[in-house]
């Protein structure tokens, strides 16, 4: 069964088209993620599935219940974390979250606040100001907000950007835990592909309002490439060119070479690596090296090329500048 609907919507502000006669399916039980360059549409998504705006075309369901109809009954449907979540600094954890117990009319506020202050790490802090909490407490706080209703659906907008590796970790071990621990469908935005990879089963991946693909990740990555990516660290900084005229020698298999610093990256097929191993410690000195899968972010760029060599220049697409907002994690 899906857990989310939508069909055919578009949403227009004024003369912005932030959705394109959209429509996707999400099953329920997974975990899905959102990818899309800025302005992408993906944060218009979420508002329309949690009621917040309307569509001007279209029809957006969630747990079988039209949203356009929905009663307060949605709240207990749809969590949400949105992308600039804050709260009153001078109010405690416990008191941001008895507010909006109060909002929704939970029968079992108490009980239910100590349960989702505990799932998302905060119970020693439940009676701290927010105003001294950090980014992450914020967000897991935010979270928490979204969880109290037990909702069926939960839609993270940008989870954890501007938090540090720490406060990323331990928002992913939440999210892990929510998700072995229930049949919770949860649908997470971000622009952190590695995030999107180690989290979810299945991807779309919008551009300027449009759906461009959707499918799971390693799929897609098959149908994008049978590549592998070999990553090497050079001993010198002379043998960057070596490099290239040795992988020359390749040129059939090798598809594409890239260096960052003293860290090259051919993608090449894997049957010639050990050989190209070989020929390039022959001829240069190389530190150390690995050998991966290829990264989302081939998939998401070979997905974006082709949706703009496709698309009319539209009036509200940002920047291609804006594209490598994108963060690649190598
Ligand atoms: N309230 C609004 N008024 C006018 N235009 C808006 C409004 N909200 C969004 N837009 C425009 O709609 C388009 C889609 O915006 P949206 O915020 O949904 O994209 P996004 O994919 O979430 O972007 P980002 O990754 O930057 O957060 C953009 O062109 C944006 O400028």
């Amino acid at each position: 069964m899906n857990a989310i609907e939508v069909t055919g919507v578009t949403k227009k502000y004024s003369e912005i088209t932030a959705l394109d006669r959209l429509s996707l399916a999400i099953e329920s039980g997974s975990t899905f993620g959102l990818l899309g360059t800025n302005g992408a549409g993906k944060s218009t998504l979420f508002k329309l599935l949690v009621g917040h705006i309307r569509p001007d075309d279209g029809t957006v369901s969630v747990a079988g219940t039209d949203v356009a109809t929905a009663g307060p009954e949605l709240r207990s449907i749809v969590g949400y974390l949105p992308e600039h979540a804050g709260f009153p600094p001078s109010l405690t954890g416990r008191e941001v979250l008895e507010f909006h117990a109060r909002m929704h009319s939970l029968p079992d506020a108490a009980s239910r606040i100590d349960a989702v202050l505990s799932v998302v790490g905060l119970s020693d802090a439940a009676d701290r100001c927010v105003g001294g909490y950090s980014n992450g407490m914020t967000r897991r706080l935010g979270l928490a907000a979204a969880l109290l209703s037990r909702p069926r659906i939960l839609l993270l907008d940008e989870p954890t950007a501007g938090l540090d590796p720490r406060g990323v970790a331990d928002f992913h071990r939440v999210i892990e835990r929510l998700d072995a621990q229930s049949d919770l469908t949860v649908v997470i935005s971000s622009h952190v592909l590695t995030e999107i990879e180690s989290l979810c089963e299945r991807i779309a991946i919008l551009h300027g309002g449009q759906l461009c693909t959707v499918g799971d990740i390693d799929g897609l990555r098959r149908e994008v490439t049978d590549d592998v990516r070999v990553r090497l660290r050079l001993g010198d900084a002379a043998s960057a060119d070596s490099i290239q005229t040795i992988v020359s020698a390749f040129d059939a298999s090798v598809h594409s070479t890239d260096h960052d610093g003293d860290v090259v990256f051919v993608d090449c097929d894997p049957e010639d690596v050990p050989q190209l191993l070989t020929e390039l410690t022959e001829a240069v000195t190389i530190d150390g090296y690995d050998v991966r899968e290829p990264g989302l972010e081939r998939v998401f760029e070979q997905v974006l090329s082709e949706a703009e060599q496709d698309s009319q220049p539209r009036q509200n697409a940002e920047s291609s500048e804006q594209l490598r907002t994108v963060s690649h994690d190598e």
